[in-house]
């Protein structure tokens, strides 16, 4: 998984011998780091062209939205960038516009705004919602923030139905269900463009496995499934890349890990909320995701919670091939260890319960 906007990275051995040279080979890279950009752009698209895409990113005025909203005018991908809340967002838009990259961005503050902020949109980005405090569980922010997405959604499926949404808002193996329940009740509900953001599951397993396996970090490869939050968060270490001899305690420990990742930020945040910065970059990483494979970049995979029929349950996470309608296919889980095999049956009676719950909120 790579950033569009950061093509420039040179994979990092040759980075390492470039980066002591001498003047020369300094400008020399830099030359390289240019064309490689554009490069990559045209190989993307062909004619050097790249499409028009209009993102909005829902509460993005808090912790998360305003990162998340640099990191999208950053996106070489992104042609217009909208920032909606309900207070603050004149000024984060103000600030935004100033950086001197393609896109151009809007603020909208209030209800009355929104319709405009999501007019014409491409992708629908939601981190708008209460985080934690220490003590509490995700499902504890369920009685506020399913009202907030309940109403986001009403309003995409008036103004932009066809947008990729891409839910970030906690519970989120809630908040997707109730996000269907919206869209169905509308008559615009499109399971294949309904994403659940578990990126940061899978941003932690990776960084995790990395300092213990001491292997560098951009090499890790692991899916994680299930869902967010929990026990519900399960990743297959089995599956990693590039493989490394950790003993069953070392995997045990890392999925622990993992699973509490959030709960470890939300406690050394002390009261001030929960991940924001970390979670801004995987936020970006997979509306990325979802960019490229709206413009017809081939085999882009990421895990994602979304409507499956790979378990009993009818949303799930796992990888998912991403296209031109947003979910290609959603991939199997492959071989996993007896230790997953028992985390993913005791992982299913909470999923269900949430993801019931959400929908049962919603009708
Ligand atoms: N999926 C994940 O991996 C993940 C990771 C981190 C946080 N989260 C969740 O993301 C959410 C946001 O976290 P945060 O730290 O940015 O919180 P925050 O309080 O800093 O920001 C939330 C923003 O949402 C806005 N908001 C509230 N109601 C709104 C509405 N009706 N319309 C538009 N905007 C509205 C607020 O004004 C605020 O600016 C939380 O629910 C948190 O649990 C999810
Ligand atoms: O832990 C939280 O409450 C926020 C988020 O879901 C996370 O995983 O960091």
């Amino acid at each position: 998984m790579t950033l569009a906007f950061i093509p420039f990275r040179l994979p990092r051995r040759r980075r390492c011998s470039i980066d002591g040279g001498n003047s020369n080979q300094r400008k020399m890279l830099k030359l390289m780091k240019l064309r490689s950009a554009s490069a990559f752009l045209s190989r993307s698209y062909g004619s050097g062209s790249v499409p028009q895409r209009k993102v909005a990113v829902l509460g993005a005025a808090g912790g998360i939205g305003q990162p998340l909203g640099l990191l999208m005018k950053l996106n070489p991908l992104v042609s217009d960038l909208s920032l909606y809340d309900i207070a603050g967002t004149p000024g984060v838009a103000a600030d935004v516009s100033h950086v001197n990259t393609r896109s151009a961005v809007a603020g909208y503050v209030g209800e009355d705004q929104l319709p405009r902020a999501l007019e014409g949109c491409d992708l629908v980005i939601i981190p708008a919602g209460v985080p934690r405090k220490p003590g509490m569980t995700r499902d504890d922010l369920f009685n506020i923030n399913a009202g907030i997405v309940k109403s986001l959604c009403s309003a995409i499926a008036k103004y932009c139905p066809h947008a990729i949404v891409n839910m970030i808002s906690n519970p989120v193996n809630s908040t997707v269900p109730i996000a269907a329940e919206v869209f169905k009740k509308a008559g615009t509900y499109d399971e294949n463009k309904l994403f659940g953001v578990t990126t940061l599951d899978v941003v932690r397993a990776r960084t995790f496995y990395a300092g213990k396996a001491k292997v560098p970090v951009e090499e890790v490869n692991v899916p994680v499934v299930g869902g967010h939050a929990g026990i519900t968060i399960l990743p297959l270490f089995s599956q990693v890349t590039p493989k490394a001899n950790l003993s069953d305690e070392d995997i045990q420990a890392l999925t622990k890990r993992t699973q509490d990742g959030g709960t470890e930020v939300v406690e050394a945040k002390a009261g001030k909320g929960s991940a924001t910065l970390s979670m801004a970059y995987a936020g970006a990483l997979f509306a990325d995701a979802c960019l490229k494979g709206l413009n017809g970049v081939p085999d882009v995979v990421e895990c994602s919670f979304v409507q499956s029929s790979i378990t009993e349950l009818p949303f799930f996470a796992s990888k998912v091939k991403l296209g031109k309608n947003g979910v290609e296919e959603v991939l199997g889980l492959g071989t996993m260890s007896d230790y997953e095999k028992r985390g993913l049956e005791s992982l299913i009676p909470e999923l269900k319960g949430s993801i019931e719950k959400g929908i049962q909120f919603a009708s």
